[in-house]
């Protein structure tokens, strides 16, 4: 007889209600707040009866899952299976499955209880996303391709999402995918790559007729194939592969403010950050030591420190937030405001009534100057630098301030004059975000800007990509792109203090 026969209707209902399952006689798996806790007794009745009863063994605790880590769970023929995500080392996690056999009178409660244990562990997450996977092969050390067989795909079918899996097969093949993806038929569209790859959907959803609808309705997440993975970081606090695949099938659609950049007769779309003088070298120039892999940054950050190297330039800024105190206030109350249930929904009626990108509202680099906008020396720049989002690479939140869709960007600019030792501490205190108040570093929050360089070459790195080395103009467009984030906000690394 399986103990649910021994139940009355009132215990059942009691079970439910306090989502206790029992199956197989002894095992109780009971949903509280955060976890499932699994009370797996039939061990201990082995035990029992080599004691003759005489040991009543106290029935243990002796398992509990966090819910955010269970994946899957489905009543089968003949068994309850629950699929989750288990630690396996620090850095990762592997898809683990349990399994108990039902009977057939245990089915339908197993089944409502099945129900209740998905609606808990996904929240207000998507179930069984619809992902459109895109590979860069070239990806950082060029092993995106073993990394997601390996790390992500187990997860991703655990979960039940459904995944159509495409290599990109040239530069610029990601935009081309994204201008003519059917946004219909998937949730996301996830990179195994570095930020290159996030950088060319954004442009090829923002090139299409529908560009509004388009990249307020597709997610964009980034499996972290590369060497910065800025997105993975701001998005979910890792540099895992298995991590952020657990973090995307539980993941919240969090609307992105996106930045266009003019030059000449083009635009295109950035999500992460604009530099110019030593970052966007540090970036560009050291293709020639990618085998470093992230140590080419600080390594190329060294050299030219140690050379004292400046990027002359023309620099004017439309300042919204001007000093550092007023930036925390604008930060503390940002994210401590109540959540905007509706956001999604009047970023889709804005793009029913105009569908196209957003008009500029400051014209294009080629236009006069608008009026108000603030003109910072740049005789002497070292580093102007502007950031989309905190964390540009692990342990550099670089950006503490920033806010997913405040409508700003923040914009540092160090002279390039400032002593190697303060430069060197500024470098080391940017883990800590202690450089965040340091007197040489000017940091603005601003809705606009435009750069001139003075000298014929060099780099300006858009996303971690090259662009012209030629006058720019950018200028953020609120929450106009989606990601997925684990908590519907950039993960919590440390604000400004
Ligand atoms: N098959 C391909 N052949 C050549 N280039 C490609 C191919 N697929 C993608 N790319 C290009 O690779 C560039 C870099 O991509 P990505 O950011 O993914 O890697 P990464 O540069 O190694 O990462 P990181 O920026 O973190 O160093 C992108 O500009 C993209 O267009």
């Amino acid at each position: 007889m399986s103990s649910q026969d021994d139940l009355s209707q009132e215990q059942e209902q009691e079970q439910e209600q306090h989502g206790t399952l029992i199956v197989d006689q002894s095992v109780s798996l009971t949903i509280s707040a955060d976890s499932l806790l699994i009370l797996d007794d039939r061990r201990d009745r082995k035990i029992d009866r080599s004691c003759c009863g005489l040991l009543q063994p106290k029935p243990e605790l002796n398992h509990a899952i966090s819910l955010y880590n269970i994946l899957g769970a489905e009543v089968t023929a003949s068994n309850l299976v629950i699929a989750y995500a288990q630690y396996a080392a620090k850095d990762d996690v592997s898809v683990t499955t349990v399994q108990y056999p039902i009977s057939e009178k245990e089915k339908k409660a197993a089944e409502t209880w099945v129900q209740q244990l998905l609606d808990m562990a996904y929240g207000k997450a998507l179930r069984g996303k619809r992902l459109k996977i895109l590979i860069n092969p070239f990806g950082g050390k060029g092993a995106a391709a073993s990394l997601y067989q390996r790390y992500a795909a187990p997860v991703f079918a655990a979960a039940k999402c459904q995944v159509d899996v495409q290599s990109t097969e040239y530069r610029g093949h990601a935009i081309e995918i994204a201008e003519n993806l059917d946004i219909d038929a998937y949730d996301a569209v996830v990179c195994c790559s570095g930020d290159g790859l996030p950088y060319e959907v954004f442009n090829g959803l923002g090139k299409r007729p529908d560009a509004r609808k388009a990249l307020a309705q597709t997610a964009v997440a980034l499996l972290p194939c590369g060497s910065g993975n800025g997105l993975t970081w701001n998005a979910f606090g890792t540099g895992s592969v298995s991590i952020a695949a657990l973090a995307i099938v539980k993941g919240l659609r969090t609307p992105l403010d996106l930045v266009s950049i003019s030059q000449k007769d083009s635009r295109t779309l950035s999500f992460l950050s604009q530099s110019f003088g030593i970052v966007a070298e540090c970036d560009l120039g050291t293709e020639n030591i990618r085998w470093m892999g992230a140590q080419r940054f600080t390594y190329g950050f060294l050299v030219r420190l140690i050379r004292q190297t400046i990027w002359p330039c023309d620099i004017a800024i439309k300042v919204e937030i001007g000093d550092k105190e007023r930036i925390k206030e604008h930060y503390a109350a940002w994210t401590t405001r109540p959540q905007d249930l509706d956001a999604d929904t009047k970023r889709f009626e804005i793009a029913a009534k105009s569908p196209g990108l957003p008009e500029l509202k400051y014209g294009t680099v080629t236009d006069e100057l608008p009026q108000g906008w603030e003109v910072v020396s740049g005789e002497t720049m070292g580093n102007f630098y502007a950031g989309n989002m905190a964390i540009m690479s692990k342990d550099t939140n670089m950006f503490p301030a920033t806010l997913p869709d405040d409508g700003l960007m923040d914009v540092v600019t160090i002279d390039g004059k400032v002593s190697r030792g303060t430069a060197l501490s500024m470098m080391n205190e940017i883990p800590s975000g202690r450089f965040f108040d340091m007197p040489d570093l000017n940091l603005r929050k601003a809705s606009a800007f435009r750069l001139v360089p003075h000298q014929k070459e060099g780099y300006i790195s858009i996303d971690g990509e090259r662009i012209p080395f030629e006058a720019f103009q950018a200028e953020v467009h609120q929450a106009l792109g989606t990601i997925l984030t684990k908590s519907g906000r950039f993960y919590e690394a440390e604000g400004p203090r």
